[in-house]
């Protein structure tokens, strides 16, 4: 396994080792003793999730709020995404900035997301399944978000506007400059 800190100290891109042989492969999807040693992340998953979405699919920008933010280790078991995370800790010096990377079942890339990002995908393939660890317990009361087109973000989503399939309840996310996050 190989652990790549990005430009947004605490998040990290995980490749995993893969063992090929004449079935297929196999490989360590998450190791605690690894993940602990080359994170030096304080925590403590509780929840693993998992999403199915068609192409154009954009979840997200979403965090929890206060207590219940949550940190995040995501990976994609089939097809290809591409994978945002956005830093809100306003005493941050990357605050603002965000890491987009690609995930995929061919790549078998991983993006841990500490506390304190607003965090969403979109799917590239024709369908992906997403599935992702949470170090806090879902708390719908303490969603938030923020819109996915933010001009200050200038995100590229790698799809054209009329590609991009998005919940209503996402739609009516505040700009980055108005969101409601609540540090942690
Ligand atoms: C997140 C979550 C949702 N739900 C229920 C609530 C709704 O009835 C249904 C779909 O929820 P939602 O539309 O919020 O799902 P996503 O748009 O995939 O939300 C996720 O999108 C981005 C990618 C994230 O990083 C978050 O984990 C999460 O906000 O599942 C639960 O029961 N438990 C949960 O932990």
């Amino acid at each position: 396994m190989t652990l790549t800190e990005t430009k947004i100290e605490g998040c990290f891109i995980i490749e995993p080792k893969v063992i090929y042989d004449e079935r297929g492969y196999f490989f360590e999807s998450f190791n605690a003793k690894t993940f602990y040693k080359n994170t030096n992340a304080k925590v403590r998953f509780v929840q693993d999730n998992e999403s199915f979405s068609s192409k154009g699919v954009l979840r997200g920008l979403h965090y929890q709020n206060g207590s219940y933010a949550q940190a995040k280790l995501v990976r994609v078991i089939s097809g290809n995404v591409l994978d945002v995370a956005v830093d809100m800790r306003r005493n941050s010096p990357t605050y603002g900035h965000h890491v987009s990377v690609e995930l995929s079942c061919t790549n078998k890339k991983q993006l841990f997301v500490p506390r304190g990002f607003a965090h969403g995908f979109i799917v590239l393939s024709d369908m992906a399944i997403f599935s992702y660890k949470c170090d806090n317990y879902y708390n719908k009361a303490s969603e938030g978000g923020i819109i996915y087109n933010d001009k200050s973000l200038a995100i590229d989503w790698k799809l054209s506007e009329d590609q991009i399939l998005i919940s209503e309840k996402d739609l009516l996310l505040p700009s980055f400059e108005n969101s409601n996050y609540e540090p942690y």
